[in-house]
């Protein structure tokens, strides 16, 4: 058959001819209610389902006042002192007016939706679906159960104004190190970083400067990003501070332009 001959179908906005020929079509497919539930796992229903999940997510989410996001190991034990301390952080970032906003699981997550609780605070938890049971903590008020980490992660960043990091493994310092790359890069800016607890955290610091920096691989002002500290009511402290530091140049920068164009330059 000659090139031009050929049949083809258009597709929204995709065009497909030769072996991307379907046999029946979107419609008939949708309104067949036989058949193979197959297609419910294929990448543009997937895409719907991410779609609902960023909606749900922004909806819950949009009326929270300001909150700071919790990060920590799912897996330390109630009676360790890093469950203490996550204790402390979430009555300290309560107390200051702060909703916290954890990954709902048990250990660091749990630890600081029980202080924010117990404190009269709005305590958050954004869950993830994982291969083995699980349910949010119970000092969970308000509890979202995500499918997928990255639309979860979105949430954690746009619904606070910093992040606390407590001591933690691998999905710790994924969140703590794409928070980094957030600011490192402008995608958010003027977002602290807390990172709670001196001798589990100093080594890591020692390692970004003695290697990361000492071989070029961030700038200098890089590892400023890092605030690090023991105590829960200076972290909290540092965040009501960084806050108001940018409310204040925000503030400036518009007094600024308007006093710019009332000049008319
Ligand atoms: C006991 C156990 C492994 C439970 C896993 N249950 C979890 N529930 C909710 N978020 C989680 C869980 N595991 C990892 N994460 C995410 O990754 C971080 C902790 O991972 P890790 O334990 O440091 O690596 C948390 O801040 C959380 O956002």
């Amino acid at each position: 058959m000659s090139e031009r001959a050929r049949e083809e179908r258009r597709q929204g906005p995709a065009l497909v001819r030769g072996k991307f020929l379907p046999d029946s079509t979107y419609d008939e497919r949708l309104l067949d209610q036989r058949g193979s539930t197959e297609w419910l796992h294929m990448d543009p229903w997937r895409v719907l389902r991410i779609q609902a999940e960023f909606v749900e997510g922004f909806g819950q989410l949009a009326d929270l006042p300001s909150a700071v996001t919790v990060f920590g190991s799912a897996r330390t034990h109630p009676d360790s002192p890093d469950y203490a301390l996550g204790v402390r952080l979430g009555g300290a970032l309560a107390r200051a007016g702060y909703a916290v906003i954890t990954g709902g699981g048990p250990g660091c997550m749990e630890a600081a939706n029980k202080g924010a609780r117990e404190a009269g605070g709005v305590s958050v938890g954004l869950g993830i679906e994982l291969p083995f049971e699980q349910k949010l903590n119970d000092y969970v008020d308000l509890g979202i159960e995500f499918r997928y980490f990255f639309v979860r992660k979105t949430m954690f960043v746009k619904y606070a104004d910093a992040f606390v990091v407590l001591p933690g493994g691998f999905g710790t310092l994924d969140e703590l190190f794409e928070a980094v790359t957030l600011v490192q890069t402008g995608k958010i800016t003027k977002f602290p970083i807390v990172l709670l607890g001196t001798a589990f955290w100093r080594p890591l610091i020692e390692w970004i400067t003695e290697s990361l920096l000492a071989n070029g691989m961030i700038s200098p002002e890089d590892p400023k990003l890092l605030y690090i500290t023991d105590d829960p009511d200076e972290a909290v402290q540092h965040i009501v501070d960084s806050r108001r530091q940018a409310d204040q140049v925000a503030l400036e920068s518009r007094v600024q332009a308007a006093s710019a164009q009332q000049n008319g330059t």
